[in-house]
């Protein structure tokens, strides 16, 4: 009999006394489960699996055009894929938006520089970047998504919770570092168009490097854009956290 005949009949059965009456389902759940019966909540379990409301069946689907979509999309997943040869390009955009480059030039210009209006960008670009770093942990340890099967592991410093893709740490730092510079940074239009291009160019490339599924890509985009928003609420300055500020001033 098909899985779908099964649960139901099964289930009730399982709920019947030898009477033939219903049980009430608490009292019965524990001894039919001894007598081989399913507990009433694995029966559930079976049922909501077995009839998945709309939004489960639509979830499902977009995950399935998702793999399908980034499988064909990894064109640069490896040396012999349809694009191998741009996988080396790929790669140094890959580097444009890692963490450690945005974080050690970030630290470096802190240090280097002289007047307090570039002490509080920088600051608040570094406290941006650390709460991008925690926010993608986090996200990533909950949701636990593999990355995608013909992704070669072969990333430029990676720490444990990299092993899982949801969502797009470049992404996510693309999309903050984006906003970030165009609101700060007084930039001439061309450069302002680059620096948006440069944050797409950074999203797609996770996708055709096959380290990534689309999915992981637009969220980590959307994730990125709102915590720059956060960021600004936060904002650090002499006045909000004069101690820090302190610290170079001295
Ligand atoms: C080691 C440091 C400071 C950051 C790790 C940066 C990194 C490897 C993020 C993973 O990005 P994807 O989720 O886009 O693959």
């Amino acid at each position: 009999a098909p899985e779908g005949d099964r649960g139901p009949r099964h289930s009730q059965k399982c709920l019947q006394d030898s009477s033939g009456s219903m049980q009430a389902p608490a009292a019965g759940a524990m001894s039919h489960e001894r007598a081989g019966c399913p507990s009433l909540r694995s029966l559930t379990e079976d049922c909501m699996r077995l009839n998945p409301s709309f939004a489960g069946i639509a979830l499902r689907s977009l995950l399935a055009v998702d793999l399908w979509a980034s499988k064909r999309l990894g064109v640069c997943a490896a040396e012999g894929s349809a694009w191998g040869g741009a996988r080396p390009l790929m790669k140094v955009v890959e580097v444009s938006g890692h963490g450690l480059p945005w974080l050690l030039g970030t630290a470096y210009g802190l240090c280097q520089s002289d007047s307090a209006a570039t002490r509080e960008v920088l600051l608040n670009l570094l406290f941006a970047l650390l709460l991008d770093l925690v926010l993608v942990a986090v996200v990533k340890g909950l949701v636990k998504r593999r990355r995608p099967t013909h992704n070669k592991m072969d990333m430029f410093v990676t720490i444990s919770v990299d092993k899982y893709s949801f969502p797009s740490g470049h992404a996510t730092r693309a999309a903050l570092v984006c906003r970030f510079v165009l609101h700060h940074l007084v930039l001439a239009v061309p450069l302002r168009v680059l620096v948006v291009l440069w944050a797409l160019i950074v999203g797609i490339s996770r996708v055709m490097l096959g380290r990534h599924n689309v999915t992981d890509v637009l969220f980590g985009l959307f994730l990125g854009y709102a915590l720059y928003s956060v960021v600004e609420y936060c904002w650090l300055s002499p006045l909000s956290a004069p101690a820090l500020f302190a610290l170079w001033s001295s």
